[in-house]
């Protein structure tokens, strides 16, 4: 008998889920790194994400989970800004230390699971990762869209400026810094897409518009809803090819009623089943190889529980990111019933 119909689709989507599910270990790296801005606190980020029970999480997924812990990154006493960007050498060296760190865990053969630690992480991140899977793309989900220049950043920060650095069309537009000779940009803008934008500088306004890039704002989110803006998002980067998926998470993409503890937050954000709609779309590509979670400032929590809520939040993107579920797990692959005696539960 051929099999055909619901039941064909159940068993492929469990087959699909066991072959994914066991195709890759993860290694989860922290970062807890940041001078990408002026606000002190985001480098407890790993540790808040970790006490939340991130790897205990991880292992009930089915994955070889191995933590490699923190990566040690150096303070430089002579790091003089350049024009008004604060720690240039400090923020250009731990970047480049992290994206070694990423390249290897890719070659590695890993999932790459990166705990922020300040935005300006992902230069070094998406770097390192693009230096295994040149041909990646990268999906920015986040309140602001980080693609500001030294020149049009109205903060210096350089935790709004990480985009700018990675992408070849504004090669013209970026200053040589100190402490980032050791990279040129490598992504196209046709390459990105950005989801839950509510707080772009003009500068960076202009640089959209004038590059083309792909994104889709929480007015939009409002407008069509968060499932056709993630058919939109994968229509755009997969359908010519289906290539490595870089996701860089800024936790303040969220609501700050959900996400209290960043360092810049802002209203009118993603709700709880947005955010996880688009982690869950994002594994079921089965394409997702390298992402960030960045920007979890526990000093900037207004209590214990504020704390514990952010960072929980962090915890469960990055398990729906790696196949955790709202329908429960898929059995594994002994257990799956056999075909007859599916179709009969599935008349029950
Ligand atoms: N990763 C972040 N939280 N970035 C916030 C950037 C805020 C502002 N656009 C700036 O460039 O300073
Ligand atoms: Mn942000
Ligand atoms: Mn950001």
């Amino acid at each position: 008998m051929a099999l055909r119909g619901p039941l064909f689709r159940l068993l492929r989507a469990q087959l699909t889920n066991n072959c994914q599910s066991r195709a890759h270990s993860v290694a989860v790296l922290g970062a807890p790194f940041s001078k990408g801005q002026k606000r002190r606190g985001v480098e407890h980020g790993p540790k808040a994400i970790r006490d939340a029970g991130l790897i205990e999480r991880l292992s009930t997924l089915d994955y070889p989970v191995h933590d490699f812990g923190d990566l040690s990154f150096q303070h430089l006493e002579k790091d003089e800004p350049f024009m008004h960007v604060p720690f240039p050498r400090t923020v250009g060296r731990a970047n480049k230390l992290l994206s070694s760190a990423v390249s290897s865990a890719v070659a590695g053969g890993h999932t790459c699971v990166m705990l922020g630690g300040d935005h300006s992480l992902a230069i070094g991140s998406v770097a390192g990762h693009a230096q295994q899977r040149p041909d990646l793309c990268l999906i920015w989900v986040d309140a602001h869209a980080d693609v500001n220049t030294p020149t049009t950043s109205p903060s210096g920060n350089l935790h709004g400026q990480s985009v700018a650095f990675m992408l070849k069309d504004l090669q013209d537009k970026m200053p040589q810094l100190p402490g980032f000779s050791w990279m040129k940009p490598f992504l196209a803008a046709r390459d990105l897409v950005y989801i839950g934008l509510r707080d772009v500088d003009p500068g960076e306004h202009i640089i959209l518009k004038n590059l083309g890039i792909q994104y889709f704002t929480m007015k939009d989110i409002d407008r069509v809803g968060i499932q056709r803006v993630m058919e939109e998002t994968l229509d755009h980067l997969l359908t010519r090819k289906q290539r490595p998926i870089h996701l860089s998470f800024d936790i303040d993409a969220f609501d700050p009623s959900l996400a209290p503890a960043t360092g810049t937050p802002v209203n009118g954000g993603l709700t709880y089943r947005e955010g996880i709609y688009i982690t869950e779309e994002i594994h079921n590509t089965g394409m997702l190889s390298v992402m960030d979670l960045v920007e979890v400032n526990p000093v900037l929590a207004a209590s214990r529980e504020q704390v514990e809520s952010t960072a929980g939040l962090a915890v469960d993107v990055i398990a729906s990111c790696l196949g955790q579920t709202r329908e429960g797990a898929p059995l594994p692959f002994q257990e799956i019933p056999s075909a007859k005696e599916d179709t009969e539960q599935l008349r029950l």
